[in-house]
């Protein structure tokens, strides 16, 4: 892989590649310009407003998970999806929109040779880091579905760490996601522990006017879809 070192004015210097992480697991740097990321952004502070908007997620053990969420499509909370905030407000969840449909089959067609996904993507969790949030290493498989998950990130730079499917623990990669990169695990990546060790305070693009990180996860549940 090329260098990737940052640019005196915030840019790159070189271009940064697509990169196969682990077998299915995709890295695609800058997929979203400035433009796609600002609209991004606005559109994700309508989707945090209430009703069903931001939330603290309870784990059943009494933790807390530090990276806020709120849900499109799908209402996700441990462990199961609802078509409600079972877990807060009860409002009904907001509409899964068109847009992050089409992303998550761009990045699948332009991660994998096989093209994209013809699955219906009808999941997006929108989780949001302050400087001190982080996510431990944990699955997506509450789905029913084995599509590809499509992340993407706006904001400040994360560790994003992608495992294995074995364990929590080694071998896993470290892998820098920043504003507009995508980041694309299916196949026999699909069940593979991940998480998000650290975020690096600052390090969103200045124009952008984001405090801390956002992340786009798009799922296929694999569930009946409303009527
Ligand atoms: O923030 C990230 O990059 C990962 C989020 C994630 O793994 C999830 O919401 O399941
Ligand atoms: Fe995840």
């Amino acid at each position: 892989m090329r260098g990737g070192a940052p640019a005196a004015d915030g840019g790159e210097f070189f271009p940064r590649d697509r990169a196969e992480v682990a077998p299915g697991a995709v890295h695609l740097p800058g997929l979203l310009d400035a433009v796609g990321q600002r609209e991004l952004l606005e559109s994700c502070r309508a989707w945090a407003r209430p009703p069903a908007g931001l939330r603290t997620v309870r784990t059943p053990g009494g933790g807390t998970m530090s990276a806020r969420q709120v849900c499109l499509g799908w209402h996700w909370y441990p462990y199961g999806y609802a078509r409600t905030v079972v877990d807060g407000d009860g409002a009904p969840v907001k509409p899964f929109p068109a847009e992050l449909g089409e992303l998550a089959r761009r990045a699948v067609g332009t991660a994998y040779a096989a093209g994209p996904c013809t699955e219906p993507y009808d999941i997006a969790l929108v989780n949001y880091y302050d400087a001190d949030a982080r996510m431990g290493m944990h699955r997506d498989s509450d789905e029913r579905s084995d599509a590809p998950v499509v992340s993407i990130s706006l904001g400040d730079t994360c560790v994003f760490r992608f495992g294995n499917t074995a364990s929590r623990g080694r071998p896993y990669t470290d892998v820098r996601l920043r504003s507009g990169d995508l980041f694309v695990f299916g196949g026999p990546a699909r069940g593979a522990y991940h998480g998000v060790p650290r975020i690096e305070p600052d390090t969103g693009p200045p124009a952008l006017g984001l405090h801390g990180r956002l992340n786009i996860t798009l799922r296929v549940s694999g569930l009946p879809a409303v009527s």
